[in-house]
């Protein structure tokens, strides 16, 4: 049904002609085009209207040509479905007034019908749907519930989320109540996106390397463990966990169809840890792209050469930055595609 299905097959782990490029983050600022509607329509404008997150979607299909489109939208449309208010504040990134810091705050947090709450996303996978006209795979996405927490208990990005450990470390309870709750309603939200004709689903467990091996289990694993096993029987599961390779081979055993892996580990080591079988996503510097597109090119077939041609998907080992020259994505997606 899929016409390029390179990215479907090297889920399943079957052997490919050279391994599928998509990049995280894709559907982004570093296209001139997309900066054009950032100037019209904010943030949350242009995820809740189903023509522009479509339009948003499809660029960089047509523009750069990578084997998966993922969907324009944001992890942190969970906590506005579950009547956590959520801004993106120019400059600052986002922004969260009321932070969730005690059981008593929880009392306003909801489980929400999904299908209703977040009609929009859907509508936007439908129209998305019908724009690809089955020309490559669309992936849906949701954060994990720890990475959600961060942002609900900090109330914005942080370079540790010291106020999010806290809460969870002073007030384990109340903690895993909001991660269980954080996780019924993803797990409502995946299967509803699966069926509105998602070819796979991605979990981004951006945050998971700020917990220790052990409390990433507690806090983190647990609930994305959940989330697997409801979604694997119905589709393909991704997991990206940046910072988290010490969890590679628990990953590895879980369900999940692929791991991300980010750039801090090579790929010898995140074979290895995951037991050399599993699908690997990943792991090019995001900052390499500011190299020439001739460097990025021989850096990309050292790369595919580490990780093996198969059971592989070329990626970066973060999302895009905003000010990498369009040629040089476009190299990056070009070099595996001549591999
Ligand atoms: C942590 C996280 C968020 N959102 C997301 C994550 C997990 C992935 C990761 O770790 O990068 C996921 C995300 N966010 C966005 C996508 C769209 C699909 C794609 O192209 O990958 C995806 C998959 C669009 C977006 N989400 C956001 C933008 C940029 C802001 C804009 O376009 O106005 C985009 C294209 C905003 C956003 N949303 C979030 C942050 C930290 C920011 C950046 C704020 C800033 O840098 O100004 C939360």
């Amino acid at each position: 049904m899929i016409k390029n299905d390179l990215f479907l097959r090297a889920l399943r782990g079957e052997t490919v002609e050279r391994p599928p490029v998509w990049m995280m983050r894709q559907a982004g600022r570093y296209l001139p085009d997309f900066m054009k509607l950032k100037e019209k329509y904010d943030f949350f404008t242009r995820c809740q209207t189903p023509e522009l997150a479509t339009e948003i979607t499809v660029m960089p299909i047509d523009q750069i040509g990578p084997d998966a489109a993922i969907l324009f939208s944001d992890i942190l449309v969970i906590p506005q479905a579950m009547n956590i208010e959520v801004q993106m504040k120019p400059g600052v990134g986002p922004w969260l007034p009321n932070p969730i810091r005690s059981a008593a705050d929880l009392d306003r947090v909801v489980v929400p019908d999904v299908a209703d709450s977040l009609s929009y996303v859907m509508e936007a996978i439908d129209m998305t749907k019908d724009a690809l006209a089955n020309r490559v795979p669309l992936i849906g996405f949701a954060g994990s519930p720890w990475t959600i927490l961060c942002y609900c208990v900090q109330g914005q990005g942080s370079k540790n989320f010291d106020k999010a450990k806290e809460f969870c470390f002073t007030q384990p309870e109340a903690a895993h109540e909001l991660l269980q709750r954080i996780t019924d309603t993803t797990i409502a939200y995946l299967h509803e996106k699966v069926k509105h004709g998602v070819n796979a689903v991605q979990v981004f467990d951006s945050w998971g390397g700020m917990l220790s091996p052990v409390d990433y289990q507690e806090f983190s694993w647990k609930y994305i463990q959940q989330i697997i096993n409801s979604l694997r029987p119905v589709t393909e599961v991704l997991v990206f966990g940046k910072g988290c390779w010490f969890a590679l081979n628990e990953m590895s055993k879980s369900g999940a169809a692929a791991l991300g892996v980010d750039w801090t580990c090579s790929a010898r080591n995140a074979r290895y840890l995951s037991g050399g079988n599993i699908t690997l996503q990943g792991n090019f510097d995001p900052s390499r792209l500011f190299s020439p597109p001739a460097m990025i090119k021989k850096m990309v077939k050292q790369m595919i050469d580490d990780f093996g041609k198969d059971k592989y998907i070329a990626n970066l080992g973060h999302g895009i930055l905003p000010n990498i020259p369009v040629e040089n994505a476009q190299a990056f997606v070009d070099a595996v595609k001549e591999y």
